[in-house]
């Protein structure tokens, strides 16, 4: 099927949670091979629709695509992230989450090894997680998304908490992730974080899609935030 090159299309995605319509007709469309990010105040319903796409939450309506086939059992077998950051055990080792997981997917236990190293890892493999830096676990937790090698990892503000040297550590390892294939969708509130790192962006307020593009069209007048702040007003006041 002919896709139009998008790894992923959310076409009319609707979520309601009792009388509350948190996502509102949401589309958009991620090229293959591309850094997404999705922008938005808090409340705006990026963990919804990042939920929806990981499988863990059922949309009332809409359609998600991944390289054009409907959302299934399978797509979702080629979809890796999180939502906030998972649980890790703390009492267990760098490589024995891995190789739990390893197990869990039923990938080679070496690539469980490739990961720790790949995510600067290596050294803490027999290091218990209650010793982790937050980075050191946001990266543990990405590496375990990454060993299926998903054509699509979603990533709920991954630089959330962390130190400058621990955002771009963050940043570099984000951004080699496409030329292994993958395409990567990441929400955050940080607009010159996602400046840096994103192709384009999709911006959401109360519910909707407000802009879609490259970041630099979020900008009013050269200036990010003035933009953004406009873009979320004006959804306030639009029905
Ligand atoms: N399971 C749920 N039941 C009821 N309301 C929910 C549920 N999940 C989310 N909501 C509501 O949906 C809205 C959007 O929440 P969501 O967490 O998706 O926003 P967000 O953009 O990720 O916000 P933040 O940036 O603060 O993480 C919020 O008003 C939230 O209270």
């Amino acid at each position: 099927m002919n896709t139009g090159g998008y790894e992923l299309e959310v076409i009319e995605l609707n979520q309601r949670f009792g009388s509350h319509q948190v996502l509102k007709d949401v589309t958009i469309r991620v090229r293959r091979g591309e850094i997404y990010g999705l922008l938005g105040p808090n409340g705006a319903g990026k963990s919804t629709l990042m939920k929806i796409l990981l499988g863990m939450q059922r949309p009332r309506s809409g359609r998600i695509l991944l390289c054009g086939a409907e959302q299934s059992r399978e797509t979702l077998a080629q979809v890796g992230g999180m939502v906030e950051l998972p649980g890790l055990w703390e009492n267990l080792t760098g490589a024995e989450h891995m190789a739990i997981h390893t197990r869990l997917r039923g990938t080679p236990r070496e690539r469980g090894t490739e990961e720790l190293i790949r995510f600067g890892l290596g050294d803490a493999r027999d290091v218990k997680v209650k010793k982790y830096s937050l980075g050191m676990r946001w990266r543990l937790a990405i590496g375990i998304a990454m060993l299926h090698r998903p054509r699509l990892l979603v990533l709920d503000e991954p630089t959330n908490g962390l130190d400058p040297g621990g955002i771009r550590q963050m940043r570099d390892l984000i951004r080699a992730l496409p030329e292994e294939g993958t395409t990567v969708l990441i929400s955050s509130h940080n607009l010159p974080e996602i400046a840096q790192i994103c192709d384009r962006v999709g911006v959401l307020a109360e519910g909707r899609i407000v802009y879609e593009g490259p970041v630099a069209g979020v900008g009013y007048q050269g200036d990010l935030e003035e933009g953004f702040l406009r873009l979320v007003e004006a959804a306030k006041t639009r029905e």
